[in-house]
């Protein structure tokens, strides 16, 4: 089934004060079905933010429309968004995004706390993912007492908590070194194997490996895609270096 439908995405900068446009989005289509790992790549400047942000409903839309279930993302009434928001998706950001003076819990809490969820709910709900997520020793620590690779498990610990229909995740690793990006990556594949849907927009191959399908963005529309298949993950990273050269060298496609 169809989770979230990309229809013609335009985005359209307007400078402030020269009235200058950039258009970081021409016309975007693809979509993604419930269940699936997709990674979103490009080059710097190629629109993957804007397009992050817009499915997020943090930005509007030039043209074109985004529909999570089949519903349309402009319709949600403005009161109803930040609701919307926190009760359907689920973020992952490079800097984590915690908040240190709460414990490390009361982090992962907070959107059934915002959603006036009852304290047994939330209790209940807890114990399983940071259980799952190994992280279940430090649930009383500050985010200053524990290291990024857990930092980023607490981050994605509060994003499953409500139960979203999809996880946004952007540049996921990017703060965290090899180590603990390998551990990230293959926490997020075993997340997705228990059927969540996650989008993700990374610049590294070896993340973007551990999905099942990589889109291409080049010039704000979808270039190019792949899926893993039956690739081994070194073989599908290779796939991946493959395409990257191709968009950077702006050559035509290989495949
Ligand atoms: N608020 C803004 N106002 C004007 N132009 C913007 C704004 N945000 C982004 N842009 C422009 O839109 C285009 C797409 O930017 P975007 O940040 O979406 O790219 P990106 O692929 O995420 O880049 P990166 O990989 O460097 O994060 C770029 O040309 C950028 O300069």
């Amino acid at each position: 089934m169809t989770l979230l439908e990309i229809k013609n995405l335009k985005k359209v900068y307007t400078a402030r004060f020269s009235n200058q446009q950039t258009e970081a989005l021409a016309a975007v289509n693809f979509s993604v079905e419930e269940g699936e790992f997709v990674s979103i790549m490009g080059e710097s400047g190629s629109g993957k933010t804007t397009l992050l942000n817009i499915i997020s409903t943090l930005d509007d839309a030039t043209g074109g429309e985004v529909f999570l279930d089949g519903q349309p993302l402009s319709r949600i009434k403005d009161r109803e968004v930040s609701a919307f928001r926190r009760n359907t998706l689920g973020f992952v950001f490079q800097d984590f995004n915690l908040l240190d003076n709460f414990t490390i819990k009361d982090n992962i809490l907070l959107p059934l706390v915002l959603s006036k969820t009852p304290v047994a709910e939330m209790e209940a709900r807890l114990t399983p993912v940071v259980r799952n997520l190994g992280i279940e020793a430090h649930i009383n620590k500050f985010p200053y007492e524990v290291s990024g690779g857990q930092k980023q498990r607490v981050a994605v610990a509060r994003a499953l908590i409500t139960q979203p229909k999809i996880i946004l995740a952007d540049e996921p690793t990017g703060a965290l070194d090899s180590k603990a990006s390998q551990n990230l990556m293959e926490t997020l594949r075993g997340i997705n194997e228990t059927g969540q849907t996650i989008l993700m927009v990374t610049h590294s191959t070896r993340a973007a490996s551990y999905s099942k399908r990589v889109l291409f963005i080049r010039d704000g529309a979808v270039y190019h895609e792949i899926y893993r298949g039956h690739d081994s993950a070194d073989v599908f990273m290779d796939r991946i270096a493959q395409s990257l050269k191709v968009l950077s060298s702006r050559g035509e496609r290989d495949e």
